[in-house]
Order: C-alpha cells, then sequence, then structure tokens
C-alpha cells in the first residue's frame, strides 16, 4: 500500500524528536525536503535551529503568515510503533511531527501554486520550552518579514479526526514555568534531630501548593498549579540537604497570574521559616494568552461551515500554553485545534493521533488560505 508523502515525512520527523534550540536534525530534515522543491518562488532564511520561508505571491498586497513548532518532548516513548523515537528520552508526545508535516504539504502546495499574496511559513523551535516565538518575532529575519495576518494549528487527540475546534478570543491561557530549590541541612538518616530535611520540607510545600487554586483563586476563576517533578536528596540513607520542585503556572489573566505568583511566595517563605531551610524561585519562562481575533476567527469558521468534511466545535478556552500567543499579541490571526483521535492524550508516552488527518488538515488549511483571495 502506497503511503501518503507527508505521513512519511511524519515518521521520519517522529523518529528524531529533539529539544528546544536542539532541533539540528530536524531542521537538516526540513531544509533538505525544501530542497527538492521548485526554487523560483521560495526564499528561505535560517534562525537558529528554525527558519522562515517565503513563498513570493503573483501579485501580493499582503503577507500571510502560517507557524508551526517543531521541538520535542523528554518523555520515553511507549506507543510500539515500528517509526517510534530513535532518541532515548525523547518523543514527538505533543504533535509537533504532525505540526511539521502539515505545514510542508501545504508549504509543498503553495510553491507550486501560488495565489496572490506572500506566504510566509515559520518553522518555529523551542515551543515547549524554553519559548522560540518572542524572539523569532523580534528577529531581524521576521521584522523585515512581518505578516499582515497569521495563524496556526495543534492536534487535539480529545476530539475525533475531522473535528476542527475554535474560539474568538482566549483560547489558551498565560503561562509561568516554576522552579523552588531548597536547601537545609543534611545528615545521617538515624540523626534527624542534627538536620533540616528538604525532603519534608519540599512535601509539606507541594501540599501547600495546591490550596492557592482550592483556597486563594475565586472559584468563579481559573487558575492551575501543577507540580509535574520534584528531585531531592541522594541516597536513603541520608537525610537531604537539596530538593527541587519544577512545575506550571496557568491563569486566564495577569492579574490572576501576580496574585498565585504573590500565594507561592507566602508559602514559601512560611517552608524556609518552619524547616529553618533557605529557599529559591525561578519563573523560568512564561508565555502570553493565545487570543484569537474575532473577526478573522469568525471568517475562519464561517469557511469551515461551508464544507461537508469538517465538524467545526465552538469550544472553550483550555489551560494549554502555548507560545504562539506572543505572535497573535502582535498580529492579528488565530489557532485552531485539529481533531486527532488519540486515547492518550498530549504529553503522553503512548500518544498515538491518527495519520489521516495529516492529509485532511492541509486539504483543510491549503483550502482556507486560497479562500482568503475570494
Ligand atoms: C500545547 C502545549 O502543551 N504547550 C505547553 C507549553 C509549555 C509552556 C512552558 N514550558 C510551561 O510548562 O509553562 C504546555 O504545557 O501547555
Amino acid at each position: 500500500m502506497t503511503i501518503n508523502p507527508f505521513v512519511a515525512l511524519r515518521r521520519d520527523l517522529h523518529r528524531i524528536p529533539e529539544l528546544g534550540y536542539q532541533e539540528f536534525k530536524t531542521q537538516t530534515y526540513l531544509l533538505d525536503y525544501l530542497e527538492s522543491l521548485p526554487s523560483e518562488r521560495m526564499e528561505i532564511k535560517k534562525w537558529k535551529t528554525g527558519f522562515f520561508v517565503k513563498i513570493q505571491g503573483k501579485n501580493p498586497s499582503r503577507l500571510i503568515g502560517y507557524r508551526t513548532d517543531i521541538d520535542g518532548l523528554p518523555i520515553e516513548e511507549q506507543t510500539g510503533l515500528p517509526f517510534s523515537s530513535e532518541h532515548q528520552g525523547k518523543m514527538h508526545a505533543c504533535g509537533h511531527d504532525f505540526h511539521m508535516s502539515i505545514a510542508l504539504g501545504v508549504l509543498s502546495h503553495f510553491v507550486r501554486n501560488p495565489i496572490n499574496d506572500d506566504l510566509l511559513f515559520i518553522f518555529q523551535p523551542a515551543e515547549e520550552g524554553p519559548g522560540g516565538a518572542q524572539p523569532m518575532l523580534e528577529s531581524p529575519e521576521m521584522k523585515e518579514w512581518m505578516p499582515d495576518m497569521i495563524f496556526a494549528l495543534h492536534i487535539a487527540p480529545e476530539y475525533a479526526p475531522g473535528t476542527i475546534a475554535v474560539k474568538e478570543g482566549i483560547l489558551f491561557a498565560n503561562t509561568s514555568e516554576l522552579f523552588i530549590d531548597l536547601t537545609g541541612k543534611g545528615g545521617h538518616a538515624a540523626y534527624p534531630h542534627h538536620t533540616k530535611d528538604m525532603v519534608v520540607a519540599a512535601s509539606h510545600l507541594v501540599t501547600q501548593l495546591q490550596t492557592i487554586v482550592s483556597r486563594n483563586v475565586n472559584p468563579l476563576d481559573s487558575a492551575v498549579v501543577t507540580i509535574g517533578k520534584i528531585t531531592g536528596g541522594t541516597v536513603q540513607n541520608i537525610i537531604a540537604e537539596q530538593a527541587r520542585l519544577e512545575g506550571t503556572i496557568r491563569t486566564f489573566s495577569d492579574e490572576a497570574m501576580a496574585s498565585v505568583k504573590e500565594r507561592i511566595e507566602a508559602l514559601v517563605k512560611g517552608i524556609e521559616a518552619g524547616f529553618e531551610c533557605t529557599a529559591s524561585i525561578d519563573y523560568g519562562s512564561m508565555y502570553h494568552q493565545v487570543y484569537n481575533h474575532e473577526g478573522i476567527t469568525a471568517e475562519f469558521m464561517a469557511f469551515l461551515k461551508g464544507r461537508q468534511d469538517v465538524n467545526l466545535i465552538e469550544c472553550k478556552e483550555a489551560m494549554t500554553g502555548e507560545d504562539f500567543g506572543y505572535m497573535l499579541k502582535e498580529i492579528p490571526g488565530f489557532m485552531f485545534w485539529l481533531g486527532a483521535g488519540s486515547e492518550y492524550g498530549l504529553h503522553h508516552a503512548k500518544l498515538t493521533p491518527d495519520e489521516a488527518v495529516i492529509p485532511f488538515a492541509i486539504d483543510v488549511v491549503t483550502g482556507y488560505i486560497e479562500h482568503l483571495e475570494i
């Protein structure tokens, strides 16, 4: 059976997931593919481990932008797929392999069938962290090629293939990473009274952090404080001198983000006093909310309603984060969810989206770009 060429590309990319700003093989693979396309209308500018591709239109009056992210996650894949990750401890568990192959499919259509307007394809590194959208936006390359409108998609395992979910206004939350380091006095496991145990302090702090959402945030508002990783100590019979919590904060407003951080700082001060230790907080990288331009999103939804093959859902906002929010802050446009039907969700080691959505999405995105000229 012949396999769709962009599904084949997805499988190749799925084998070589790389973390933010380490996407060297991915960049080479994508650029090699572009080499195979007619080059007359195509201009490429590399940017760190990503790049921009401009496709010259026939009679341009504006520049239409389309962005894909290209990085993977630090997860050991457990799908059992024959084209599983060849990079130990790394996986395309957020669908960026799908995003890239869809972008290549759309790009390769327009390089052969240009529209009047110019198109800009943005292959952005480090979406999962520490963030590539904002520095790309500020780069001289993008300042020269600033789109008049921009859009992007994200796969959604919880929706069936054929579904597109979108809404006007806020779609994804504001995010802030969270790293807390605790330092006390280690020692012999049998002499706890001579030590300040950071495993115990960290355990109390994790529990106290849960009270921010349940007891400080207005029940009619929304926020998330997740601790995804705890490390501490060295061996089972030594009391830990160090512990580290790693997590993320999500809110729908800057005010809520500031008040969650205030509470975190107060609780950490309490841990320092209560457990006689020192603590430091680092907020890592922060992403601006994804806010879909009302008018442009409404027009996209109207376009989708005209397609028999699309099940359009007007969805609710989600606590997911996306640094594409920075691009949408400066450029009118939108992001949408592409139903991809996987039993396991984003960031899961068994995520297996349905590959049939690749040609489907290429067709929808291509059709929408063509429709923009009508
Ligand atoms: C779509 C998606 O899953 N995005 C990530 C973005 C991560 C932002 C940052 N590294 C953080 O953890 O706060 C997400 O986790 O929502």
